[in-house]
């Protein structure tokens, strides 16, 4: 199983690095990779599991960020009341084929499981995407995300660029955005 040891941090390259594109069929280990992704979300949102064995919560992982340059992503976004995910997949050479104008920040701002501080400010990305990926099967996908879910995948795919959140923090005024950027609580 993943844990925090098996996640790099800032200052390894793997995570400042364009991850490679995957070539389908995926080998053995590059699916299994993508199972305990997954499994590591879970692990991390399952207080009892996530405190016996000090996972910090998660509800995506990016293949960079356990020095695997791939380009993979493990995502799973709970639901508010319990219910089915708002999303849960395992994205593979995703690209975001058009998204909206419209900005949008959650209101708490960021977290990184390879930044081991808290960066506050808002982190403005687009509040709607179209996303086109493929699953571990090689099948693709086109989907369209908007506000928590859109936020986590583009997350994600900025992991799978080397990009990491606090890069789009205007530290002289990291709460300012534009008016018509929405605020998601
Ligand atoms: O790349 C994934 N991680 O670093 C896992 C830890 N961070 C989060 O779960 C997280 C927290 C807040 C906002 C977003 Cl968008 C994300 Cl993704
Ligand atoms: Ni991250």
């Amino acid at each position: 199983m993943i844990t925090m040891k098996n996640i790099i941090r800032e200052g390894k390259d793997t995570l400042r690095s364009e991850a490679k594109k995957a070539v389908f069929p995926l080998s053995a280990e590059q699916r299994q990779l993508a199972h305990d992704m997954m499994e590591f979300l879970e692990n991390s949102q399952d207080p009892k599991i996530a405190e016996k064995y000090h996972l910090r919560a998660g509800v995506g992982l990016a293949a960079p960020q356990v020095d695997v340059s791939l380009q993979m992503a493990s995502v799973l976004v709970p639901s508010a009341d319990g219910s089915a995910p708002l999303f849960k997949d395992t994205i593979v050479n995703p690209v975001i084929i058009s998204h909206s104008v419209q900005g949008a920040a959650l209101s708490e701002g960021e977290g990184c499981l390879s930044v081991d501080r808290d960066v506050p400010g808002y982190v403005v990305r687009h509040d709607r995407i179209t996303l086109r990926y493929y699953d571990v099967e090689g099948q693709q996908h086109k989907i369209r995300l908007k506000n928590y879910p859109a936020i986590v995948c583009q997350h994600e795919i900025d992991h799978l660029h080397g990009i990491l959140f606090y890069d789009h923090i205007d530290h002289d005024h990291p709460f300012t955005m534009e008016d018509e950027d929405l605020v998601i609580e």
